[in-house]
């Protein structure tokens, strides 16, 4: 026993290794002569060790002393014999005596002493390995799926329900139907096959009503699991019994043995929960697990949410969340539960996008509250020069924007906007604004964009301009020979440059600023937000300007741009001609193609436009070669063809839109390479092959690609499976994507089409989140719970108000769950 005397007050580990040992030494005690007295004993300690872990950070050396603790007693039951319930005993209480001298060393130096961490672990981020029964093997499984830590999998949701709570009396059972059953085992015998490779069990089961067959094949564990005379519950599908068996047969989907003490069950008899399931880990043994989590440790779970927000905002305790989000009280609607219309479903969404947004806000307000040393001149005269040279009016929607630009930039506090606008809208000019008013004070400009040929584009648009005011602007590749980046790189550190407009490149190690005071980014959910921090970090807190063409829904916006202000340029240029979209199938192919020539023959140009996706790019790419050679061969022989794709060279490709641009090329046949931002006027015609393969945002952005000066423009959409007349749909093929189809058709403006892409693909198909650096939840979904999220943002930005850093210690555990969580995906550094 402990000598309080040698150690003074008991540590909480102290006290601890006591509250262990007390059942271990009393089953000891007398030469075991208490063994059976001791109930329970397996999941006390399994409970006792993972409280323990929560708590506190060990050295390594107890922390394997308490795993092994655990272990000897996983199965530990009185139907074990006593001769080895008596070794493991023995075991644990030489485990106990050591573990206790490691507590009064640990308490005898002091807090600041010997290995000691005082970092409190919560229970939430424990490690899955620390869970009775989760060995190695199962670590490495879990991980797989993406459950590191025992939030991970509280969080990993079932993706459907089945009700297995009716049951059907077994006289009932009809051939054919699902059903669920509980009866009694009254036959259980074992057999080899003749050739002896298979056993088989076979089952029958009874109930007041009748009786039934179930036969399992190699599984000979089953005689003694299904013994006669236990009481067990089936689920499974019925087949006709066999010839000369009056009993029907159930291909047994589930079962479980009932216990004597217990009617609780987690397979059947009740709403079960369906879980994804990988190579070597099941559905069943989720569930199994989930249910331990829930019984043994949920009760020990912080609530992160403060407990104001959660009244005012009627939310379910994070307990009760889980356990009917994982196993649903009898009498819920099953499907209810799968649309997530639930009040658990609220509670979980909530606190995602809580914590997002929270996130959010500390980000906007650490940003916001640092002292911006730029000094911006909005009368230099090269803003003035640069208004006398503009080779047309800017829109009025141009003009707004561009003041709210310039008013962010002079305010005392750093710019952090969102330039959204549909392609087309006129952002470039925008941006030339902003660097120009950079430039013109005496600092340095980035642009930067997520391909080459935009930012080639972005150079060749601009330069002129810049050159024409006096200021040098480089553009950086990753192409680009060394020697030349070189150069480049000491042309920015010495300011000798004043611009730099590139890709990724600018953010690579080796380029430095003299003072980079505007960071623009096109495009930046192609990057991720984390680039966008790897540029801002190039300057000491350069003003931050964000261009987007993509439409994006206010509710995503809200999600990924929830740190910006937003300004939107809602006008297209003077003059400009809806686009006309036609959707044609395979059989009027001709009437495409003669709207292609009719508009080459008046001196227009083309883009034809191949799917390229990842899974089969080789294939893909080879039918985008083949198709322009056959056209120039062609259809089209009297234009000139050209391609463009991305395995080409970065001069190859240079060289081409170069072509193209000056009017050599006629027709441009591409893969996705030009999706976003290339601006040739004269083009008039988008034909898209294969249209059903893209999404939609994606569609319009490459119909945008046309339109772009005074003339009537086309947008022709090929897509297999429509007949002459008729739409996909009527000819067999998926309804689904020929609405979305008809929406371009519809429609011309970006938001509205993107708003219906989200409602028709849900937000996991928009573009394909993860690519898009967007962040992924695992209950709540942007589309069905957008008033969650608003209600979310708001609590989140007015807790943020009251307290900036969540220092008061009723936040901490929300502080610590909101970096848990986004704290290395959105790059909050700063804040942490
Ligand atoms: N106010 C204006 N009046 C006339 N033409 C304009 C005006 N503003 C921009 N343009 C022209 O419209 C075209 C599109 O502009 P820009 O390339 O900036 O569009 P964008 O918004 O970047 O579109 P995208 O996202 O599709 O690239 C360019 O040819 C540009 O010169």
């Amino acid at each position: 026993m402990r000598t309080p005397v040698e150690s003074g007050p008991a540590t909480p580990f102290q006290d601890w290794v006591e509250r262990l040992a007390r059942p271990i030494e009393f089953a000891s005690r007398d030469h075991y002569a208490h063994l059976g007295a001791v109930k329970n004993l397996s999941s006390f300690v399994a409970t006792q060790v993972l409280s323990a872990l929560a708590q506190q950070v060990y050295p390594k050396g107890i922390e394997a002393r308490l795993l092994s603790l655990r272990d000897l007693f996983i199965d530990f039951h009185p139907a074990l014999s006593a001769d080895e319930q008596r070794r493991r005993l023995q075991a644990a209480a030489s485990i106990v005596t050591s573990l206790r001298e490691s507590a009064s060393a640990m308490a005898r130096s002091g807090p600041a002493g010997g290995d000691r961490s005082s970092a409190a672990r919560e229970l939430w981020s424990i490690p899955i390995r620390y869970v009775k029964g989760v060995g190695p093997k199962r670590t490495g499984l879990l991980q797989r799926v993406g459950i590191e830590t025992v939030e991970d999998a509280l969080w990993t949701v079932p993706w459907r329900y089945e009700d297995r709570s009716v049951m059907t009396p077994i006289g009932k059972l009809v051939p054919g139907m699902t059903a669920s059953i509980s009866g009694t085992i009254a036959k259980c015998e074992a057999k080899r096959t003749k050739n002896r490779r298979l056993t088989v069990v076979e089952v029958g089961v009874e109930d007041p009503t009748g009786r039934m067959q179930v036969v399992f094949f190699n599984q000979g564990y089953l005689e003694d699991v299904l013994s006669v005379g236990k009481r067990v519950l089936m689920s499974g599908r019925v087949i006709a019994g066999r010839q000369g068996w009056m009993a029907p047969r159930m291909d047994v989907a589930q079962y479980e043995v009932l216990g004597e003490d217990t009617e609780a069950t987690l397979h059947v008899g009740r709403i079960v929960p369906i879980y994804h399931e990988t190579k070597g880990w099941t559905s069943r043994q989720m569930r199994v697990l989930i249910h331990l989590l829930l019984a043994e440790h949920a009760p020990a779970l912080r609530d992160h949410l403060p407990v104001q927000i959660r009244a005012r905002q009627r939310l379910v305790p994070i307990q009760a969340a889980l356990q009917e989000v994982h196993f649903p009280s009898s009498g819920t609607d099953p499907r209810a539960m799968e649309r997530g219309k639930t009040a658990a479903h609220r509670r979980l969404a909530f606190e995602e996008f809580f914590l997002l947004q929270l996130a959010l806000a500390a980000r906007q307000r650490s940003v916001q509250e640092e002292p911006k040393t730029l000094r911006f001149n909005p009368r230099n005269p090269l803003l003035e020069r640069l208004a006398k040279r503009l080779p047309f009016r800017l829109t009025p929607a141009q003009d707004q924007v561009i003041r709210e630009i310039f008013r962010d930039m002079i305010s005392p506090k750093p710019m952090n906007r969102l330039v959204q606008g549909d392609v087309g809208s006129g952002k470039t000019v925008v941006a030339l604004h902003a660097i120009v008013m950079a430039c013109g004070s005496g600092y340095q400009a980035a642009l930067m964009a997520p391909t080459e040929i935009l930012a080639e584009q972005h150079f060749r648009n601009l330069s002129g301009q810049l050159a024409a005011l006096g200021i040098k602007a480089l553009l950086l590749r990753g192409s680009d020979k060394a020697t030349l980046k070189k150069a480049q790189a000491a042309q920015l550190a010495s300011g000798e440059a004043q611009v730099a407009i590139g890709t990724h490149a600018l953010i690579q190690k080796g380029i430095a600023f003299k003072n980079l005071g505007l960071a623009v980014v096109d495009e930046q959910h192609k990057f991720g937000v984390l680039q966008r921090k790897q540029l801002i970090d190039k300057g000491y807190r350069p003003d931050v300007l964000v261009l987007t063409a993509t439409p994006i829904p206010r509710t995503l916006a809200m999600t990924i741009y929830g740190d910006l202000d937003v300004s939107v340029i809602d006008m297209l240029p003077p003059g400009r001609q809806p686009v006309r979209t036609f959707l044609f199938g395979e059989s009027q192919r001709r009437r495409a193609y003669q709207i292609l020539l009719d508009e080459l023959r008046r001196k227009r140009q083309a883009y034809i436009v191949y799917p390229l996706v990842e899974e089969s790019e080789k294939s893909d790419l080879q039918a985008a070669i083949q198709a322009a050679e056959q056209l120039q061969q062609n259809q089209l022989a009297e234009f000139r063809v050209g391609l463009l794709h991305g395995r080409l060279k970065a001069a190859e490709k240079e060289a081409v839109m170069a072509d193209f641009k000056s009017g050599a090329v006629h027709v441009l046949v591409a893969t996705t390479v030009i999706e976003v931002g290339v601006d040739v006027p004269n083009a008039t015609v988008m034909m898209i092959e294969h249209a059903e393969r893209f999404g939609l945002a994606q569609l319009h952005q490459l119909r945008g690609r046309v339109g772009r000066g005074a003339d009537q423009s086309y947008c022709l959409l090929m897509t297999s499976g429509i007949g002459r007349g008729k739409g996909i749909a009527g000819q067999g093929g998926n309804g689904a994507s020929h609405e979305r189809l008809e929406a371009l058709v519809r429609s011309n403006d970006g938001f509205v089409i993107a708003e219906e892409d989200l409602r028709i693909r849900g937000p996991g198909e928009f573009f394909g989140l993860r690519q898009w650096g967007l962040p992924e939840f695992r209950v709540a979904n942007i589309v069905r719970d957008v008033d969650v999220l608003q209600q979310a943002r708001l609590e989140a930005f007015s807790l943020v108000k009251q307290d900036p850093g969540l220092k008061a210690p009723a936040h901490h555990a929300l502080r610590d769950a909101m970096l848990r969580k986004w704290e290395k995906k959105l790059a909050l550094g700063s804040i942490s």
